[in-house]
């Protein structure tokens, strides 16, 4: 399982650690982790440690120390930039001291050029309590500018490892390769603004094994988590094995949406899917006739898993279905327009919170900020208490989509998922997403397995397309189908 640990966890997990080992001891196995994975991506002779005034900077000064020992086998020209304060801790102090002792040369202003083989950045860990400013900020801008290979240690400074927010207002952050955090990897290395800053994430657990850190309030999602449905079909089985999927939706001008969620369901396995459109647009989709085009006024849906929302616009109509799928007990996709229906109203917010866990509710960042009344900087400043909240009010499986999609259920259950990529920012895969999720929970599964499921097998097939070299520059919602489809195929295999 790959927990994700907040700040406090981890000072709780260090706290207990701490009585139980000799002091330094953490620091010295993070200096030694942080010296291997420097050595790896190592990209010429020169390295240059910027160790800040916390603990972070002592273990940049225990890598700068490990680098540049008199018993190195490593060839490297090893600079210091050490910005510490009168009063490091024991464990830095001791740092400083092995560091002072090494060949690594300290200076007290970033050195002209550029030709840095790597750059060790230790300016601020978890302890980082405001935006980074004054010169330590022009420094971070001078790094980014650089832009030469950087290992960060345990978090790029100046991000926030809860939330995955660089630490403003107008705060600014390292812009990693590759980050090596310690004991417990971190939500905010996953999320929002945490994918672009981190660059790859390795965790090094200093010797701690899992048995000694308590469960964690968030995961990384990976297919164990859905693994149990993923079984191949049985030969004796006829289309209505796989249930039926209908989405609702399609307002004048908005036919496209509906059809893009439809296809996703056809393509992740459902058995028969339906469109009831709202201003119906054609008899037949041509371009996939297998897909059963009706009238949302007079649609009887039956048993049909229901994706309500896509393109489906705010008339009266569209408010009848949606309040007709809510009183229902089918199972439920709530996407879009139907999220911006159900934010201005607290009666159908209600009804959805009185349902039971049968929904999955699939907000962007703004359908997020409209349900919960507030803006989406404030959904983004910390999406995984956003995802939570909305879970926990409306009693449904929320999935807050964007970089590191948020999944949370009203049990508190929290998943950040892994895959995907910018070549998702485009019209229509969001409804790819919510058709994905219907044809899951069409085939079955639990609506928390069906959510991380589909989030995960959606991510997948787009990395999957890039790996192809169709994206992520002009990558199109409608390919997205396909590239589920095998890589769905290749998961139940
Ligand atoms: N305590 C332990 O057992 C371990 C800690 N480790 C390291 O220690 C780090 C946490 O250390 P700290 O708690 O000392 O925190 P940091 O090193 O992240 O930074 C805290 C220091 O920065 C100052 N500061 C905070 N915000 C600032 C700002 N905007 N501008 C200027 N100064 C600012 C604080 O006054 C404090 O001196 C972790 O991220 C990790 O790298 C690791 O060595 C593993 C073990
Ligand atoms: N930069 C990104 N990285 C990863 N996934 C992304 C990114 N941008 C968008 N996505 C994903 O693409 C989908 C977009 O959905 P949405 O915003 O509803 O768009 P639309 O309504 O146009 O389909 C979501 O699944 C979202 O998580
Ligand atoms: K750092």
């Amino acid at each position: 399982m790959k927990s994700l640990y907040s700040v406090a966890e981890i000072r709780n997990i260090e706290h207990n650690m701490a009585e139980s080992l000799p002091a330094g001891t953490l620091m010295q196995r993070a200096g030694e982790a942080a010296a291997s994975a420097a050595r790896a991506i190592l990209a010429g002779r020169k390295v240059l440690v910027l160790a800040g005034p916390g603990n972070n900077g002592g273990d940049a000064l225990e890598v700068a120390a490990n680098l540049a020992g008199a018993d190195t086998d490593l060839d490297a020209e090893v600079t210091v930039l050490y910005l510490g304060g009168p009063a490091p801790s024991a464990d830095s102090a001791r740092a400083l001291a092995r560091a002072r002792a090494s060949k690594a040369v300290f200076v007290d202003s970033l050195p002209l050029g550029r030709d840095w083989g790597l750059i060790v950045d230790g300016l601020f860990g978890i302890g980082l309590a405001r935006p980074i400013d004054g010169d330590m900020r022009a420094l971070v801008e001078a790094i980014n500018a650089l832009g030469r290979p950087v290992l960060a240690l345990d978090v790029p400074s100046g991000l926030d490892a809860d939330t995955g927010a660089v630490i403003g207002p107008d705060g600014v952050a390292i812009q990693a390769t590759r980050t090596i955090t310690f004991i417990g990897d971190k939500p905010g290395l996953h999320t929002f603004e945490g994918r672009d800053y981190a660059g790859q994430v390795q965790l090094a657990p200093l010797g701690i094994d899992p048995g000694q850190r308590p469960a964690a309030g968030a995961r990384l999602n990976e297919p164990a988590l859905f693994a149990r449905h993923l079984a191949p079909r049985r030969h004796n089985s006829h289309k209505g094995s796989f249930g039926d999927v209908a989405v609702i939706g399609g307002a004048k001008g908005m036919a496209g949406a509906p059809l893009m969620a439809a296809r996703g369901a056809l393509f992740t396995g459902a058995g028969r899917v339906f469109v009831a459109a709202i201003e119906p647009a054609g008899a037949v989709d041509f371009v996939q006739p297998e897909i059963m085009m009706r009238d949302a006024q007079d649609f009887d849906s039956g048993d049909a898993t229901l994706v309500i929302g896509p393109g489906m616009g705010d008339s009266v109509t569209a408010m009848r279905v949606l309040f007709k799928a809510l009183e229902g007990k089918a199972a439920l996709v709530i996407d879009a327009d139907a999220l911006n229906l159900i934010a201005d109203s607290p009666d159908l917010q209600g009804r959805l919170a009185q349902r039971g866990a049968t929904a999955i509710v699939t907000p962007h960042p703004l359908e997020a900020a409209r349900l919960l009344g507030v803006t989406s900087a404030v959904v983004q400043g910390d999406r995984l208490a956003a995802a939570r909240e909305l879970a926990s009010r409306l009693n449904a499986v929320v999935v807050l989509k964007g970089s590191g999609t948020v999944i949370a259920n009203a049990g508190g259950a929290v998943v950040i998922n892994p895959t995907g990529n910018a070549g998702l920012a485009t019209a229509g895969s969001g409804d790819v997403l919510a058709g994905m999720c219907g044809s899951l929970l069409a085939q079955g599964w639990q609506a928390w397995e069906a959510a991380i499921g589909a989030v995960w097998v959606h991510g997948a097939a787009a990395d999957r397309l890039v790996a192809q070299g169709s994206g992520p520059i002009g990558l199109t919602a409608g390919e997205l189908p396909l590239a589920a489809r095998a890589v769905l195929n290749a998961l139940a295999r």
